[in-house]
């Protein structure tokens, strides 16, 4: 509810005065088109493009509990099932709290997560939010191994950094693993480490081993495992108010490594410009008209763009842009806009195409992903299925048919199979090429019903 509030509370960029003429067919045309969805069920928009594209105004318009001047970032607790991200998210909430920069929510409120539809997958989550001296946090919290890799590859509740929870008893385990290659695979660039449970451990060489070993893991997964802060404390002393100097102080410790060493992530606008191709208009005397929402960037009339996908890439320059019938200089994510295009035929460009700024983004027919299979109570498949599997893969305006198959040996494919409710490595070829990077985000389709959803984590060609 929030998160929809948030989103209409960003001000459009409003219209300037129309000059001459504007293409007025193609705006009636767009109203339409906007008012119909394309495909019934396709899922919405990933939450994230939409999310971050007002960054902290969303939280400032949408709450207004604390001062929202502070730039936002999406956060939250990885890390083995029982080390801890629970009572450490209650704990800090608890310590910040007590300087006026949270309300505390205490962990029976985190763990009775509540179940979140996000694009037909359930996830249970929890989301609480503090501020520090510099920043303001949404925080994300998982009951469940399998949430945080929903979570993960479907991007429905999104994480820009993160703080891995290690138990120094256990030290890194299998899931520790897997949530650090995901943060890695999603596009998280920094970490924080807390090594929990300290309060049990009486042996200081304990707690270097655990440490020496973290930080190698995380140059094992390309972080800055010389760098990465690492905290050695106990949430639960935090949350009890016991020893202070592995609580409550180590709280406050992890809590400034955080706004220190995490980076806020790039605001839409600030990236290269992208707008996937919607529909495709001639208007006599004028040219060719694309249509589309921008995704992220700005653009303004005469820049060079390139349109990217389908079998062609070109360039062309952009010699006008459209939005609610006016004429207008300049574009930016989250506007539909329509864009006249110089010297481009109608054939040249369709729907499924994207139009961006030179360079920033490649077309891709090859790459590996990691998926996740919907249940059949989130609408998925009843039965699995096998190395091979062709369904339709969606990603922003395009549709294309996929093939499926194992990474490693084909012989010793044959008889592997992905159940519903798994997430898997895949390797994936589309029968066209599509504008695809790592991170992109994907749907997979078959008989008018959402199978899974993926996530691209290596471009092959
Ligand atoms: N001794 C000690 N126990 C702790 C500490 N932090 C958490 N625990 C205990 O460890 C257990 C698991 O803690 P949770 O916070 O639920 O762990 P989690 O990582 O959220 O677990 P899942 O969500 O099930 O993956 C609980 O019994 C906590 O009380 C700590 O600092 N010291
Ligand atoms: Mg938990």
């Amino acid at each position: 509810m929030l998160r929809a509030q948030a989103i209409r509370a960003i001000p459009r960029q409003a219209p300037v005065a129309g000059s001459a003429r504007a293409f007025s067919r193609f705006a009636l045309a767009n109203a339409a088109r906007n008012a119909r969805p394309v495909v019934s069920n396709v899922p919405a928009l990933p939450l994230r493009t939409r999310f971050h594209a007002g960054s902290y105004r969303c939280y400032a318009e949408a709450a207004g509990k604390f001062s929202r001047a502070k730039p936002h970032m999406n956060i939250g607790t990885i890390g083995h099932v029982d080390h801890g991200k629970t009572t450490l998210t209650a704990a800090i909430t608890k310590v910040l709290a007590e300087e006026g920069g949270s309300k505390f929510v205490d962990y029976n409120q985190i763990d009775k997560a509540p179940e979140e539809k996000a694009r037909g997958i359930t996830i249970n989550s929890s989301h609480v939010e503090y501020e520090t001296a510099s920043r303001h946090y949404g925080h994300i919290d998982c009951p469940g191994h399998a949430d945080y890799i929903k979570n993960m590859i479907t991007g429905a509740a999104q994480m820009d950094g993160a703080i891995i929870v290690v138990s120094a008893t256990d030290g890194q385990m299998p899931q520790t693993r897997e949530h650090l290659l995901l943060a890695r695979q999603v596009g998280i660039k920094k970490l924080v480490v807390f090594i929990n449970k300290v309060d049990t451990i009486d042996d200081p060489e304990m707690l270097e081993l655990v440490e020496m070993e973290m930080r190698d893991l995380l140059s094992t997964y390309n972080f800055d495992g010389d760098n990465t802060p690492i905290i050695m404390g106990s949430a639960l002393s935090a949350l009890e108010d016991k020893r202070p100097e592995l609580g409550k102080e180590k709280i406050k410790e992890l809590v400034a490594a955080c706004d220190d060493w995490l980076e806020l992530p790039p605001r839409d606008l600030e990236k290269p410009f992208l707008m996937p191709v919607e529909d495709v208009f001639s208007i006599s005397g004028r040219g060719t008209v694309a249509t589309g929402r921008v995704e992220r960037g700005t653009i303004t009339k005469g820049s060079e763009v390139e349109i990217v996908g389908l079998g062609s890439t070109f360039k062309t320059t952009l010699t006008g842009i459209e939005m609610f019938h006016k004429e207008l200089d300049r574009g930016e994510a989250g506007d539909n806009m329509g864009a006249l295009l110089r010297g481009v035929k109608r054939e040249q460009v369709r729907r499924g195409q994207v139009i961006v700024a030179p360079g920033s983004i490649k077309s891709v027919k090859k790459f590996q992903a990691a998926v996740y299979v919907l249940t059949k109570e989130e609408g998925g498949r009843f039965t699995p299925f096998m190395n091979n599997y062709r369904p339709q893969l969606f990603v922003r305006t395009s549709d294309v048919t996929v093939g499926l198959t194992f990474p490693g040996d084909p012989a010793e494919s044959a008889d592997k199979m992905v159940m519903p409710g798994d997430n898997v490595e895949l390797d994936c070829e589309l029968v066209h090429d599509v504008a695809l990077e790592i991170g992109s985000r994907f749907t997979l389709r078959e008989g008018g019903k959402t199978i899974g959803t993926g996530l691209v984590t290596k471009i092959v060609e």
